[in-house]
């Protein structure tokens, strides 16, 4: 694959992607841009990716154009380039466009876009974090208009990100929710039972290894031998023992109901994200 990829955004997740498409592409491939410009400098010693010196110079230069900027600024950054795509479209340059923002759909997004750009293939992925390190969770969803070696395309450059899924744009805010926004959950999960570790005598440093282990361990039993979590729960659990003395404080702390409620109330917020464009 020889096109050329550039992000506008390289902040925490534009630059997790960046770093998972580094290691899939030859990073001379790359092309980051920043508001902050000192950022993308530094990920681009970092990744051996290049810097373009403005969005326009990105859209310029990119076969494939990510924006990783927030929800609330992408419609600028779509009215910004659009006189840069304009001009490519008209000497049949095709590029495509991959936007990264919670919330907005594709008709929205799209609707920001002025001129022969609007026609322009548009893909609307959700990634996670993890993807920084390879274990990330990915979406993409599409219209007729994206063409299965766009998508191949696509996968070739963010296969390094982790598992990723084809998925109808109608379901988008949910995947957002329960995998965008969980590793920020799990990460409250272990930092404090790494606090109770740290009560029972154990150091912070071993406190948290052992605990974001046991999470890793838990979720890959889940995905690799496909029983369910319930079952793989009550096999820890011993009559009498230690395990369901802690599965009953947690749950008269209401911690399913937490975490159910975490999921809805972010899923909430997330479709409220799409009514800003
Ligand atoms: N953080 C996460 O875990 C995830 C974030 N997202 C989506 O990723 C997008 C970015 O979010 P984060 O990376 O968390 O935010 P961030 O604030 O870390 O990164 C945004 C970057 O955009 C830059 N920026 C601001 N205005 C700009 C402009 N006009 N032109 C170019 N760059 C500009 C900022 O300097 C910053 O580096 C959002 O749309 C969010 O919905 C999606 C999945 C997960
Ligand atoms: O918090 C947010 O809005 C973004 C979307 C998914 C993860 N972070």
């Amino acid at each position: 694959m020889n096109k050329k990829i550039a992000f506008i955004g390289s902040g925490n997740m534009g630059s997790a992607l960046i770093r998972a498409a580094s290691r899939a592409l030859n990073p001379q491939q790359i092309y980051i841009t920043d508001y902050d410009l000192a950022k993308a400098s530094s990920l681009a010693r970092e990744t051996g990716c290049q810097t373009a010196a403005t969005n326009a110079d990105a859209a310029g230069l990119g076969d494939f154009i990510f924006l990783c900027v927030k929800p609330q600024i992408i419609g600028d950054v779509l009215h910004e380039i659009s006189p840069y795509l304009n001009r490519q479209c008209e000497t049949g340059k095709e590029k495509v466009l991959i936007s990264i923002a919670a919330g907005l759909t594709i008709e929205t997004l799209r609707q920001k876009l002025d001129g022969a750009c609007r026609r322009l293939p548009f893909v609307r992925i959700m990634p996670n974090t993890p993807a920084a390190i390879g274990k990330g969770m990915l979406a993409m969803a599409f219209g007729p208009e994206v063409s299965e070696d766009i998508l191949a395309d696509l996968e070739l450059v963010l296969f390094r990100a982790g598992r990723i899924e084809r998925l109808s744009e109608t379901m988008m805010d949910a995947f957002t929710t329960v995998s965008g926004c969980v590793p920020a959950f799990a990460y409250l999960f272990i930092e404090a039972l790494a606090d109770g570790a740290v009560l029972t005598g154990l150091s912070r440093h071993q406190a948290l290894t052992y605990a974001a282990q046991a999470v890793l361990g838990a979720a890959a039993m889940v995905l690799e031998t496909g029983r369910h979590p319930g079952e793989l729960k009550d096999a820890v659990c011993s009559p009498k023992g230690s395990t369901i003395a802690g599965v009953s404080a947690l749950e008269r702390n209401g911690f399913r109901s937490a975490a159910i409620e975490a999921i809805t109330d972010a899923y909430q917020k997330n479709t409220e994200l799409g009514k800003i464009g």
